[in-house]
């Protein structure tokens, strides 16, 4: 498949044209990547879509902020995670968008009143590995036995509690801070609530991880161009029958042959929006049953730089699991002075109780840890609170103890070949990522032709 945007999104599929009175009358409903790529395929085959976003800009959870001195922050998605045939690659490199690596080796690690070495850092890295392979032992012997599923976090608790000679207090703390950095961060959710059976059923994309120095949005605006899109309008209803669907929104009712509907699981979950009739109970089981997770950014934005210029991450191992253990050095992709920190799971939930200096207070007092006291006071921030965002409550998918794949296929299935699902969370192979919603919406284009 071509990924181009030159070439088109859908070059070598072969999808049969829709018949000409039904040309004009696609809804596609969100403006995220996936929604704005479902459109872009269909436009590319001359087939005419409206697409209908209830924010005041597109983008969804890729949304790139410029608020602090016009320095590009995206605010969701930063990385391309694997480079090797992914499609946002494809697509950054045919248009000669400026992408730049990160080596996750290249951390700056502060614990136990020290900056680590690396081999203290190596031999963490090792533990957990350690710790993962006895994981998954456990797991195919409750497989083969046939036992329920339980959360990742009890499984990883028994082969703790297990090894012999004990953990000590500190290796204990460097274990927890790796399960939360490498798992708990990326899957944006504790591991108390992710699935032992499935909480990486997912296919990684080989190659680095890459970001954006000047911005996610520049995929965003190469995929919108030209695109029919109408913002500010919530979507509140959406009845469907044998002839037509409609969508009503805060602003009026739209009438279509089809809607593909990417909104986020959060928003399926939150049930603000009415089916009528409503959804097959398959699905609204999978959207129980899926968890919606959390992941939290802050930025910090300083007078000089008093960390490790040339570290890609910075880490800190801290007596609460959890708490601002994780860094990205912006001044290693832009030569600003700033800090990106990372929360996730039901911590980064907590946060978005606190007021913004609240929430600065408590990433200063980590940074002081490490740095001392005298480093200087951020000159200006900013924060996100996806689980507030009423456009997506929440950040991202995960797989939820007791929720399998089967969920995420149940979520994606049409429904009387009428309505049409895409979005991150829909995906089998890449749930919870850009190229996973991309792709979510090149396929569930081609499902409407055919
Ligand atoms: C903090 C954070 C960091 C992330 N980091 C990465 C990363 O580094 N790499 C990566 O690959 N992925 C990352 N992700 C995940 C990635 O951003 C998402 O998987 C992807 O952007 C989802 O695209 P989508 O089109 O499925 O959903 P969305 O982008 O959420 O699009 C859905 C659209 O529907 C709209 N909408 C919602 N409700 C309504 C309504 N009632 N009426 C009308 N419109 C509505 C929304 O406003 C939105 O525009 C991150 C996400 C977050 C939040």
């Amino acid at each position: 498949m071509s990924l181009a945007i030159g070439g088109g999104i859908l070059a070598c599929a072969n999808p049969k044209a829709l018949s000409k009175e039904h040309q004009d009358r696609i809804l596609v409903i969100g403006a995220g990547i996936a929604g704005l790529a479902a459109a872009r395929a269909l436009a590319e085959q001359g087939i005419r879509t409206t697409i209908l976003e209830g924010r005041s800009r597109i983008g969804g959870r890729i949304h790139t902020d410029r608020s602090l001195n016009n320095i590009p922050l995206d605010l969701g998605a930063s990385w391309i995670h694997g480079i090797e045939d992914n499609p946002i690659y494809e697509l950054a490199k045919s248009t000669n968008i400026r992408t730049l690596k990160t080596a996750y080796t290249e951390i700056q690690l502060y614990g136990n009143g020290k900056f680590l070495s690396d081999q203290e850092k190596e031999a963490i890295d090792q533990q957990l590995a350690k710790v993962l392979r006895a994981t998954e032992k456990a797991r195919e012997q409750r497989t083969n036995q046939d036992q329920a599923d339980i959360s990742l976090k009890l499984a990883l608790e028994q082969v703790i509690n297990s090894k012999n000679p004990q953990f000590s207090s500190q290796q204990l703390q460097e274990l927890n801070y790796a399960i939360n950095t490498a798992i708990e961060h990326e899957f944006a959710a504790d591991a108390g609530d992710l699935s032992l059976y499935h909480w990486d059923h997912s296919n990684a994309v080989k190659g680095e991880d890459v970001l954006f120095p000047d911005g996610y949005e520049q995929i965003i605006n190469l995929i919108a161009k030209g695109l029919d899109i109408k913002l500010n309008q919530i979507v509140k209803n959406i009845t469907y029958n044998n002839q037509e669907v409609i969508v009503t929104t805060n602003q009026g009712s739209f009438a279509a042959d089809k809607a593909i509907i990417t909104l986020p699981l959060g928003v399926l979950k939150q049930g603000n929006l009415e089916f009528v009739p409503s959804l097959p109970d398959r699905k609204i089981k999978a959207i129980q049953s899926l968890g919606m997770g959390t992941l939290n950014k802050v930025y910090l934005q300083f007078p000089n730089v008093f960390w490790d210029q040339e570290a890609h991450l910075l880490g800190s191992i801290s007596d609460n699991k959890g708490e601002w253990a994780e860094w990205l050095n912006i001044y290693f992709y832009t030569h600003q002075p700033i800090l990106l920190g990372f929360n996730a799971g039901s911590y980064g939930r907590a946060i978005e109780s606190l007021s913004d200096q609240g929430i600065v207070a408590g990433a200063m007092q980590t940074l002081q840890q490490m740095y001392g006291s005298q480093i200087p006071k951020p000159t200006g921030y900013l924060v996100t609170r996806w689980q507030q965002d009423p456009f997506s409550y929440g950040s991202y998918s995960y797989m939820a103890t007791g929720s399998t794949p089967n969920d995420r296929q149940a979520l994606a299935e049409s429904v009387n070949n009428r309505l049409f699902f895409a979005g991150e969370a829909t995906s089998q192979n890449y749930p919870s990522t850009v190229h996973g919603a991309f792709l979510s919406g090149v396929e569930v284009a081609q499902k409407v032709m055919a």
